[in-house]
């Protein structure tokens, strides 16, 4: 699709509203024409030249009767501009959002969350203008039609004389302002660039000192700002001197009126009501080049936005973007997909249903893949949980995980183990559908999960991820995340998760804010927190990500045997290197390379796996050095 394409989806979406718009505005530009001819009857009455048939009070109850007239059909524009436009960017931050939520969750965005949060903002703004800019124009066009046809049917040469070169003089600054947009961006890259220069100074103090480089980094810091100056001079030059050229386009076509007028003024073939009508007209044709123009610009800036959202569906077809779907006002229309406020198993079966739809419009793979014809049910306990033939590669490196099957029964606690970097934490985050699987099946008592990303969440299961991510709230909120304490769930995670000790240090207690990302708490005790914000859930699958990177052994050891008395019949997929978790596992799989290198016990394992072998004895070696 192109920007053309885009741009007339979003009119046919809504035409209605559109063309409603488009009406009231074109009627709002095109009402100075009446004051124009009243004003000119006026002062060819003064002259002697006309005869006004209603007296002079007719001639100002009729401009008083055309102001009214126009302000209200103003207030009837700015409902309609307002009606529609909110329409168009609520739409399309709807349907971004809601793609961007059904992708998988480490697909989720291909830029920064700042990026993604002016993409949202920003480009869904421009392409608002460019669609509220176009009916403005269409307005003013009729305008100058109809005004040029008056105008010439009074003075052909003085039209062509004065408004030709006015047009051109403003035509000529339009383009220029959309040059301006590169000066712009540029002293926005470069102001961009001083401030990470600051932010990056003040994060790296202790750094450039001990690398005794202030100097360097100072004068670094002289060159940015330097370049920051140069290019904000010539932005500020340049839009002030076009700027100028709008202001005083009207005063400078005036005076060429003037003195052109006065020449056959004298010569008796212009009226003093024909000047004052060139000279009212001029200020709308002069707005109308500048507007073209305005127009012009929004639908370039239109044009890089619908790329830039485009970038945020990463490879999903950009009709998604203009999609019918429901935004929340008036009444669902045919074709309107169900928004959030839907029932939830219904939202929850159309949300699976997209996500299957994407990942095989992503993968271009609509048979393959975890695409299913069946979906779980979404009541039913876990009895088995079979992955078969599991493969998902990071297309940057070619890493990930090959060919994996395994299989969970009710209850038993199964290990992935591995050396660093042999795919532990692909195959969590593939198996829950946090990455986009290549190939491979997923069973939950033996029903094919159709879109794992939807499926595997509370209560079928929860996942505590090997660096979690707390909010900047109270260490109770980023527990519970919205879920009721009933029952004393929170004390309870709280000691499984070995967090108690912490807890009662802790100034505030559980009402302790952990300040952005949790910077307030130790690695180990964000980890903690995670593994209770998990463990406060009601899941029938835990899966935990390595939590040995931030806890000791002993509180790792105190955490599995805390889960072991507790977890009751929940089933555990648990990564980890440590005794504690290997020897209470039912099951343990090796991973080397992306595959499966070995299964089985702990006692199975040391016979037969070297690299077992390594891990189980590299803890006694790492005790033994701390020891
Ligand atoms: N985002 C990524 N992009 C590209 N390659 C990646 C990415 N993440 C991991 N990899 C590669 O995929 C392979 C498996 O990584 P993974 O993180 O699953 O290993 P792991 O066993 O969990 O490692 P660790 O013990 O360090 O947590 C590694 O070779 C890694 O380099």
């Amino acid at each position: 699709m192109n920007t053309r394409h885009f741009f007339w989806r979003l009119i046919s979406y809504w035409p209605v509203f559109y063309f409603a718009n488009l009406l009231a505005w074109m009627i709002i530009h095109m009402m100075p024409l009446l004051p124009g001819l009243i004003q000119k009857s006026f002062f060819d009455y003064l002259e002697g030249s006309y005869n006004l048939p209603y007296g002079v009070w007719g001639i100002a109850a009729l401009l008083v009767g055309a102001a009214l007239a126009r302000i209200a059909v103003i207030i009837c524009g700015f409902w309609t501009d307002a009606s529609y436009r909110f329409r168009i960017s609520a739409l399309l931050r709807r349907n971004m959002l809601s793609h961007v939520l059904k992708e998988p969750g480490a697909k989720a965005i291909p830029v920064s969350p700042g990026e993604a949060i002016s993409n949202f903002r920003d480009d869904v703004d421009h392409t608002e203008e460019a669609m509220s800019w176009s009916v403005d124009t269409f307005g003013l066009v009729g305008f100058t039609v109809v005004s040029s046809y008056i105008l010439i049917s009074i003075d052909a040469q003085l039209t062509f004389f004065v408004f030709v070169p006015l047009i051109l003089v403003v035509t000529a600054a339009q383009i220029a302002t959309s040059r301006v947009q590169k000066y712009r961006a540029a002293s926005r890259a470069a102001t961009a660039k001083v401030t990470s220069s600051i932010s990056e100074m003040f994060s790296n103090v202790q750094a450039i000192q001990v690398a005794g480089a202030e100097a360097r980094i100072v004068r670094r810091f002289e060159r940015l700002s330097d370049a920051r100056r140069q290019t904000m001079v010539k932005d500020k030059l340049i839009t002030e001197a076009l700027s100028s050229v709008f202001t005083n386009s009207v005063n400078l076509g005036t005076g060429l009126i003037l003195v052109l007028a006065g020449y056959k003024m004298r010569g008796g073939t212009f009226s003093v009501g024909d000047l004052s009508l060139f000279i009212y007209y001029l200020t709308f044709v002069t707005q109308l080049t500048s507007n073209v123009g305005n127009f012009m610009t929004y639908y370039k800036q239109m044009a890089i936005s619908f790329g830039r959202m485009k970038a945020m569906l990463q490879g999903a077809p950009a009709w998604i973007l203009t999609a019918p779907a429901y935004i929340g006002i008036g009444k669902r229309r045919d074709g309107e997909s169900r928004g959030e406020g839907g029932r939830r198993d219904e939202g929850r079966r159309d949300a699976e249903q997209s996500a299957v739809r994407t990942t095989a419009e992503r993968t271009g793979n609509g048979a393959g893949g975890i695409a299913a014809e069946a979906s779980a049910d979404v009541t039913e306990p876990l009895r088995e949980l079979e992955v078969r033939g599991l493969t998902y590669r990071y297309p940057e490196t070619g890493r990930g995980i090959l060919d994996i099957d395994l299989r969970l029964s009710r209850g038993s606690f199964t290990v992935v183990t591995g050396m660093i970097g042999s795919g532990k934490t692909t195959l969590l985050r593939a198996l829950l559908g946090l990455l986009p699987a290549e190939s491979g099946e997923i069973r939950w008592n033996g029903r094919q999960v159709a879109a794992p990303g939807d499926f595997f969440v509370p209560p079928h299961s929860a996942y505590t991820a090997q660096i979690p991510r707390l909010y900047s709230d109270k260490l109770r909120s980023n527990i519970l995340l919205g879920l009721p304490d009933s029952e004393g769930g929170l004390s309870q995670a709280l000691y499984a998760a070995v967090m108690e000790d912490d807890v009662a240090q802790l100034a505030h207690g559980l009402d302790t804010m952990v300040g952005p990302r949790g910077v307030k708490l130790s690695g180990g005790q964000v980890q903690r927190t995670a593994a209770a914000r998990m463990l406060v859930r009601d899941a029938q699958l835990y899966v935990f990500d390595d939590l040995s990177s931030a806890l000791d052994v002993e509180t790792e050891r105190k955490l599995w045997e805390r889960l072991f008395e507790g977890r009751g019949e929940a089933t555990c997929l648990v990564v980890s290197h440590r005794k504690a978790a290997l020897s209470h596992a039912d099951h343990i799989i090796v991973l080397k390379d992306g595959t499966i290198e070995a299964e089985g016990t702990a006692e199975e394992l040391l016979a037969v796996s070297e690299s077992f072998r390594r891990l189980w004895h590299g803890e006694e070696r790492q005790e033994t050095a701390s020891g």
